[in-house]
């Protein structure tokens, strides 16, 4: 059996430094951490650790900046290599419980040849004094502002809280009595038809009935849109459809189903999800601006690319990069889709419009922009999800959906 390797005195410094790494990629590049992690070719629990110490200081970054600022005179730029350690170091200690002579000695290789005294010194200082609870989170300041006006103080204070607790994990059944059978026999509660929700998130292909594909994972926000479709609709296009949560849904509810996207790599996944659910579904490889259909859908769904500043809780960096502008043009994008997606809707028909963000913009706005343009559209239903709901039972992604019908 291989024994463990002794680590010598630069344990945990890779790590630490990966963090560094994914951190300055995110908030200098505006990256994902899920492309911020690429090509660092670390050891898986290196990796993890990296991960974890990088997404933990997303979630508090200003509550960390405000730290920081608070315990030295220098003014330390945004993206200043001593402020970016020492946010990490800080991450650590709050949400990872790193002991403080752990935390010191790997953090100062991260500066050797700098800034290392400041570094050594503002950190003393903090670990000296009292620092917040784990459960304390903060946003972007432009993001309080904005979300503040849009939907009031209590949504955002729900979106403080829920920044920093570990969201469940959802699961979606191809049908309800294999999500039934699965909470009795494996845990769980089912808080909406073929829906169950898991408190831990556990190692996903460890989970019974992986491999046998009677599950997927999906935030229960991101399953509304897929109930919106009418039950008889029975031809049913699912336009942006990678990769593919609500194309399984549609297709286990037994619509012929079309899932059309212009990614190639993100159909890919799509046609992984089919092969291991056993389910169908036809598959296009089209830009929704430049497609043709053979005859219109009974039912259209556009899940529209959009800021995702509904996932903030997953993906704390959703919240760094979604500017005004990003939102602007996002919204710009998602008019265009749309008018788009309605020409292929059949008279009498259905037209389901869904993005998972935050920002009134990209959803009601966008619906009100549609309905002034198209008279033969009214709206049936549209359904707001804000920080703050279902928070006792683990919380669910911002997300907007609305279903349209097409006059007869
Ligand atoms: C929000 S994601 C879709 C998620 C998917 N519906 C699901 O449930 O898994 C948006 C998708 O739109 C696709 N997309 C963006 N612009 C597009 C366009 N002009 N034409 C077709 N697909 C587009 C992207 O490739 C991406 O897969």
């Amino acid at each position: 059996m291989k024994r463990p390797q002794p680590r010598g005195p630069e344990a945990g410094v890779e790590a630490r430094r990966a963090a560094l790494r994914i951190l300055d990629r995110v908030v200098r590049s505006g990256q994902t951490m899920d492309s911020a992690v690429q090509g660092l070719k670390l050891e898986p629990s290196d990796q993890s650790l990296a991960l974890a110490i990088a997404g933990e200081t997303l979630r508090r970054l200003p509550l960390l900046d405000r730290l920081i600022d608070g315990a030295t005179r220098q003014v330390l730029p945004d993206d200043a290599k001593a402020r970016m350690v020492l946010r990490l170091a800080l991450a650590q200690r709050i949400a990872l419980n790193v002991p403080d002579h752990a935390l010191v000695a790997t953090a100062l290789p991260l500066v050797e040849g700098g800034p290392r005294r400041l570094v050594h010194g503002v950190l003393g200082t903090l670990l000296r004094g009292s620092l917040p609870g784990a459960d304390e989170g903060a946003l972007p300041a432009t993001v309080e502002e904005r979300w503040t006006g849009a939907w009031g103080e209590e949504a955002v204070a729900a979106a403080r809280r829920a920044i920093v607790r570990r969201p469940p994990l959802d699961l979606s059944f191809r049908s309800h009595e294999e999500a039934l059978a699965f909470a009795a026999a494996d845990g769980g509660v089912s808080l909406a038809e073929r829906h169950v929700r898991l408190a831990d998130a556990r190692p996903v292909t460890s989970l019974p009935g992986f491999s046998e594909g009677r599950w997927w994972i999906q935030d229960l926000s991101s399953t509304l849109p897929a109930r919106m479709i009418p039950a008889d609709a029975a031809r049913v296009l699912d336009a942006c459809a990678a990769p593919g949560g609500k194309t399984l849904q549609i297709a286990a509810a037994g619509h012929a189903t079309t899932a059309l996207d212009r990614s190639e790599s993100r159909l890919a996944r799509l046609r992984q999800n089919l092969a291991r659910t056993g389910l169908e579904a036809a598959i296009v490889v089209d830009d929704v601006l430049g497609f043709t259909p053979e005859e219109p859908f009974n039912a259209v769904l556009l899940d529209a690319p959009c800021s995702a500043t509904g996932t903030f809780r997953r993906h704390p960096e959703v919240l760094l990069r979604a500017s005004e502008r990003i939102i602007r043009e996002s919204a710009e994008l998602q008019g265009r889709l749309l008018t788009a997606a309605a020409q292929w809707v059949r008279s009498g028909g259905t037209l389901v419009y869904a993005v998972c963000s935050l920002e009134p913009q990209e959803g009601e706005d966008i619906i009100a922009a549609f309905l002034a343009g198209h008279a033969d559209y009214t709206l049936a239903e549209q359904r707001r999800v804000l920080p703050g709901e279902l928070e006792e039972q683990g919380g669910m992604d911002g997300f907007f959906t609305a279903r349209l019908v097409r006059r007869a």
